[in-house]
């Protein structure tokens, strides 16, 4: 496939689009349908870096799910640069919150799963996990076990690991919220920062308002039941971002106010719905 130029034209942009098309979806609860997704619709552009967020059960993870191949729309589809999605895509990696690393393997052995899955040779699986740990700043500890690691270190491995595999697309659900609140911070920015040097699309869920603006070009917002898009933000913050920007920046606190706003009304307007 082509390479694609970025807006900046510093680096070279690898993100895939990514087409939501008329999607329905229910979930099977007991005996009745939950409808998870209806009339579900986005446009990513490649290389965007874009977020979502919304009450609990709002079907965030299964529109995420469906970008991986991991569900299958009942009715619509999922394009990636114009091709529907209908097993896992090679070009797509995951992150969650849990890192999901293997504890027999060492840091660098975990760097290298996704490596060796694709079959690629030692030789390279070497050359590749020695560039990632050094970007990530573990080199001192590739042959550690992962269990001796913190929280934080655990999750550069696994980062480390998803960008190692070239993706196109990195679909990601609460990457940092496992970790405390000064690691996040730095985790943050240091995502963004191998994000710009490679730039794959990215769709990035949290419950984190203020995280969703930091990094992304675009905020969604959705509400339950079913699940559908409500809110979609440009965010016109000026990148490299900067943690200092959730203080000092009046335009991130405009952004801030607008969602939160937007996101109280989705979360009640849930509840009412639970209630039910
Ligand atoms: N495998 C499943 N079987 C049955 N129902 C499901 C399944 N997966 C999701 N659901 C239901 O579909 C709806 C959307 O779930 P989803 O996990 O996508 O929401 P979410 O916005 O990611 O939630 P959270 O923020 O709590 O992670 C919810 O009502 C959920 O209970």
């Amino acid at each position: 496939m082509t390479m694609l130029s970025t807006d900046s034209g510093t680096a070279t942009a690898r993100g895939l689009s990514v087409e939501f098309q008329d999607i329905h979806h229910s979930f099977i609860h007991g005996d009745r349908p939950v409808r998870a997704l209806e009339n579900f619709n986005l446009s990513i552009a490649p290389s965007e870096f874009v977020s979502i967020v919304g009450p609990s059960g709002c079907g965030k993870t299964t529109a995420l799910s469906m970008t991986g191949g991991l569900v299958r729309p009942r009715t619509g589809s999922v394009r990636l640069d114009g091709q529907e999605v209908t097993a896992s895509p090679e070009d797509v990696t995951f992150l969650f919150a849990r890192d999901a690393l293997l504890p027999w393997r060492t840091v660098r052995a975990n760097v290298e799963l996704g490596l060796e899955v694709r079959g690629m040779s030692r030789a390279e699986r070497r050359e590749r996990s020695d560039e990632w740990l050094h970007r990530v700043r573990l080199e001192e500890f590739a042959d550690s076990d992962i269990t001796h690691l913190s929280q934080g270190m655990r999750q550069r491995v696994a980062i480390a690991r998803t960008l190692a595999q070239s993706p196109r697309v990195v679909l990601m659900d609460e990457p940092f919220a496992a970790l405390d609140a000064q690691t996040r911070a730095i985790q943050q920015e240091e995502f963004l920062r191998l994000w710009e040097a490679e730039r794959p699309t990215v769709i990035f869920v949290t419950h984190d308002l203020e995280e969703a603006i930091l990094l992304s070009d675009r905020v969604l917002l959705m509400a339950s039941r079913p699940g559908r898009v409500v809110a979609d933000i440009r965010i016109d913050l000026e990148r490299p971002r900067r943690q200092e920007m959730r203080i000092s920046s009046e335009q991130f606190h405009g952004y801030y106010h607008q969602l939160a706003d937007l996101l109280k009304d989705a979360v009640q307007a849930a509840e009412v719905e639970r209630t039910k």
